[in-house]
């Protein structure tokens, strides 16, 4: 049977990625998608964003919300000491199956712990299962129209306390607007724009970083 994109995407890394070299791995998912396959990987230009809000908190306890192929999980755990936690959700097996490979490659299995399922079935059992009080740092790249009900539902699960950062990706292309809507309008939060481009196109995209006021 013919592989498929994220099977492609892992056999890059393994070809032009150095095993426990967390940038190379970054690289050459980056080089595949600009010269081979484009893949929804957040990208190297939103990745340096997500890299600086990252290394500005010093996360903890980290939530990600759609692993995907384990790239924007290679390029946050990177950036955390080892005592620090990435809990990543993602819903496809497939994906979770290579991602999983990505992240062993990247020599980052330590830190993180990949998690298969829908996130309104995970976010509820976070307490219980994880042993986890709140999060420091959220990021959301899953589902478009799960990133609000999700983030309502962390919020009366009480997963978020003051000053938990959410970064959500895509919220020009695909868009997110309820969600954009409700942390730009919320008292709860305290929201900004960072405009950038949809990963390794010219079309506009962005990052929005909200916090949670309490
Ligand atoms: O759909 C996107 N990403 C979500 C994949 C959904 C995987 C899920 C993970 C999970 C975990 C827990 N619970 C439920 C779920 S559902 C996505 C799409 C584009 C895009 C942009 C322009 C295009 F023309 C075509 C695609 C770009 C992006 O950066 C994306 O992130
Ligand atoms: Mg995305």
């Amino acid at each position: 049977t013919r592989s498929t994109r994220p099977q492609r995407l892992l056999n890059a890394v393994r070809k032009h990625a150095t095993r426990g070299d967390p940038q190379s791995v970054i690289s050459a998912i980056d080089h595949f998608c600009r010269h081979s396959e484009w893949a929804m990987n957040i990208g190297d230009e939103k990745g340096s964003i997500l890299d600086s809000v990252v290394s500005e908190l010093n996360p903890e306890k980290v939530l990600e919300l759609g692993t995907y192929c384990g790239y924007s999980t290679v390029r946050i755990a990177r950036l955390l000491p080892p005592g620090a936690r990435l809990i990543t959700l993602e819903f496809n097996a497939d994906y979770a199956a290579i991602a999983r490979q990505v992240i062993a490659w990247a020599g980052l299995e330590d830190r993180v712990q990949l998690v298969e399922g829908a996130s309104e079935d995970w976010i509820p059992r976070m307490k219980e299962h994880f042993g986890i009080e709140t999060f420091d740092f959220v990021f959301l790249d899953h589902w478009k129209d799960r990133y609000l009900p999700d983030t309502k539902l962390m919020e009366d699960c009480g997963l978020l306390r003051k000053g938990t950062v959410l970064l959500a990706d895509n919220v020009i292309c695909p868009g997110v607007p309820d969600y954009l809507q409700y942390v730009r309008n919320s008292l709860s939060y305290k929201s900004c724009y960072f405009k950038s481009h949809l990963e390794y196109t010219k079309a506009e995209d962005g990052l929005e970083k909200s916090v949670f006021l309490g």
